[in-house]
């Protein structure tokens, strides 16, 4: 009989003996390994923390004690342990369970943003609230070695410590984020491993405690020394062996009896009871697509992604280019520097989950001469905007952003899309963005980049690289990909979606509207030859995978108006709006980026009735469709 499947809230945990709690825990690994298998996701940190999640229920009663998961993408057995095993199959599917804790499913999960560093400052806050009302009960925060090389981190950590608060800062240490965590913190945590005869539980009895439970020790380990967060005012206890459920047990029980801060270190192994993530030396099957359960290799032969292409274009920028160096922020792998950082590992800098410290550090580079090519997703670039802005923009220094999961990402949800970057770049006095199309306008747009004396980007999806999309011609840096005679319409597509551009104008065509599709390439500033261009038709309708309200959109219509030329200009793209996960290609076309809505929504605003194929033919030349003389 599944003992999970008796678990529908927390305390359902409190009945279970010791040896049911070890079945429990195998039970959960393999449910984790089945179905994560078949959804993809997080399983290695998910199956690092069984037991960890496990401990914390039993002695914690969440939700009345608040239990904040930093990142989240370690909360599946959260989930499961807080009635979600029903659903679980639907996992990061559209209309399926979050990837992420998500407060419309459970009052267990409270944070559901999956930017890492902050759970700490979550839970200084919380305790603050908590205090105000007089509340008695404790705040955890779960928070791994990795996402503690975050600045944000500290900042909780400078306040909580301060504090005098009952918070439980719960540190799971498996001293990995994707690969190895680097910087000095993961050494400090070895030292402290290797001090305290580990495993072993060096708490000693300190001072009593509110709820009457264990005391804890005072603000010293049991062998010598201060740890680095009993010098910042936290009690240290640890390191505990973080698979072994009765000594986390007894120190989450002695950690919930001290009446001010304390920290609780946990060693875990990433992946821990299936040796395909414990084997796998890359990132412990960190992430993972849909994979062979067995093996935990991917069930279908991945296509070359639009990362891969970056990667190798950048190896080759590199071989002739020793200016230039790469920057990462804990994610060497996934954005595709892996080869970069083997070959030329001097040239391949990783600054830990810290992406303020990657640009001011790549602004220091390029003021002593180097060109930084400096890699973190979409998303994640946003936590160093003013960095961007102000350090490598202000000073107008050499520093080139590749921004990997632009756009829809899909899986991660609304912290994962990449739909701000083009609206918040447009903003940098100087930047400038490329948006490439396909391999060949990547490799074009990367040598462009690092040519250019200031700071420029790049953006691409999280997908398989496109196509081939050739261009006719190129007219002022712009590539024009169709010109039809007598055209109507000017298409202006931005980057990946060019595809469905194309595809759209060759179906509006054979409905008698034709198109002219460019291809801007740099995409912001926006080209000043773009308005004239508009000029010369009917109607300019511009596709982007980024907000329609701010992206590059938004600014085509602000050039072609502020220069007087009157024609309208349609602007598809993204809502602002927190995109719910599901599958990028399938958001793009609820939201009418694919080739059937653009060609809708240029019919439509040529007033064309809609009908075949989603456009009818055209009665009658609207009168609004001027055509050139
Ligand atoms: C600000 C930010 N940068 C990058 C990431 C991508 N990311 C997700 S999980 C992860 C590694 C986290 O390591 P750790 O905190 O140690 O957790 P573990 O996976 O080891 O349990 C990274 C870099 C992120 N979520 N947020
Ligand atoms: C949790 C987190 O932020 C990353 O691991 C994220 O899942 C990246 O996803 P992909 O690398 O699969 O796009
Ligand atoms: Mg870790």
């Amino acid at each position: 009989m599944s003992i999970l499947a008796t678990i529908h809230r927390p305390e359902d945990l409190g009945e279970l003996d010791s040896e049911s709690l070890v079945q429990l825990a195998q039970e959960i690994r393999q449910v984790l390994v089945d179905s994560v298998c078949a959804t993809g996701g997080h399983l290695g940190p998910n199956l690092g923390v069984v037991e960890l999640t496990i401990a914390l229920h039993r002695v914690f009663h969440s939700p009345s004690t608040p239990i904040v998961f930093d990142t989240g993408h370690q909360a599946y057995v959260h989930k499961l342990l807080t009635g979600r095993l029903p659903q679980f199959p639907s996992l990061r599917r559209s209309g399926g369970l979050s990837g992420y804790p998500k407060r419309h499913e459970s009052p267990h999960d409270l944070v559901e943003n999956s930017h890492a560093s902050t759970a700490l400052a979550y839970a200084d806050g919380l305790s603050r609230a908590l205090a105000s009302r007089g509340a008695a009960q404790p705040v955890v925060a779960v928070i791994g070695d990795g996402a503690m090389t975050g600045g944000l981190a500290w900042e909780g950590l400078n306040n909580i410590g301060a504090s005098g608060r009952r918070i439980v800062v719960v540190l799971n240490d498996n001293e990995r984020s994707y690969a190895p965590t680097v910087g000095a913190l993961p050494e400090h945590l070895r030292r402290l491993v290797d001090r305290a005869g580990y495993p072993a539980v060096v708490a000693r009895l300190g001072s009593g405690a509110s709820d009457g439970s264990q005391p804890v020790a005072p603000g010293r380990d049991a062998t010598r020394g201060v740890s680095l967060f009993q010098a910042m005012g936290l009690d240290y206890l640890g390191p505990v062996d973080g698979h072994d459920l009765d000594a986390l047990e007894t120190a989450l029980r002695q950690a919930r009896g001290c009446d001010h801060p304390v920290l609780v270190h946990v060693r875990t192994e990433k992946g821990h009871g299936y040796l395909p993530a414990v084997n796998d030396e890359a990132d412990h099957l960190h992430s993972i697509g849909v994979v062979d359960a067995r093996t935990g290799a991917p069930s279908s032969v991945p296509s070359r992604t639009w990362t891969d292409v970056f990667g190798d274009a950048l190896l080759a920028v590199a071989e002739r280019r020793p200016d230039v160096v790469a920057v990462s922020a804990a994610m060497v792998g996934p954005t595709g520097l892996r080869t970069l950082a083997q070959r030329h590992p001097e040239r391949c800098i990783d600054v830990g989950i810290a992406e303020q410290q990657a640009l001011v550090s790549a602004s220091g580079m390029a003021m002593g001469g180097l060109h930084p090519v400096v890699a973190i997703y979409s998303t994640f670039m946003h936590r160093a905007f003013d960095q961007t802005l102000l350090d490598a923009g202000l000073h107008r220094l050499p520093v080139t952003l590749v921004l990997d999961r632009a756009g829809i990402t899909g899986p991660d949800g609304p912290s994962h899309h990449g739909l701000w970057d083009l609206s918040l770049f447009a903003g940098v006095p100087g930047m400038r963005v490329a948006a490439p199309r396909d391999a060949a306008t990547l490799v074009e747009e990367l040598d462009e980049a690092v040519e250019q004396p200031g700071l420029t980007a790049l953006r691409f999806p999280k997908a398989a690289a496109a196509g081939a999309l050739p261009a006719l011609d190129r007219v002022a840096g712009m590539d024009v990909l169709r010109r039809p005679p007598n055209p109507d319409v000017l298409l202006v597509t931005v980057g990946a979606l060019a595809g469905a551009a194309v595809e759209a104008a060759d179906r509006l065509l054979a409905e008698g509207i034709r198109c002219t599709v460019v291809d801007p390439r740099w995409a912001l500033p926006v080209n000043p030859a773009l308005p004239d261009l508009a000029a010369e038709h009917d109607l300019v309708v511009t596709v982007e995978d980024g907000l329609r309200s701010s992206g590059v959109g938004a600014h085509v219509a602000r050039a072609v108006a502020d220069t007087g030329v009157d024609t309208p200009v349609e602007v598809l793209g993204l809502p602002t709006e927190y995109i719910a996960h599901g599958d990028r290609g399938g958001i793009l076309r609820e939201h009418g980026l694919d080739p059937s809505g653009i060609a809708r929504a240029v019919a439509a605003r040529l007033s064309v009735p809609a009908g075949l194929s989603g456009i009818r033919d055209r009665a009658e030349p609207d009168a609004r469709v001027r055509r050139p003389a």
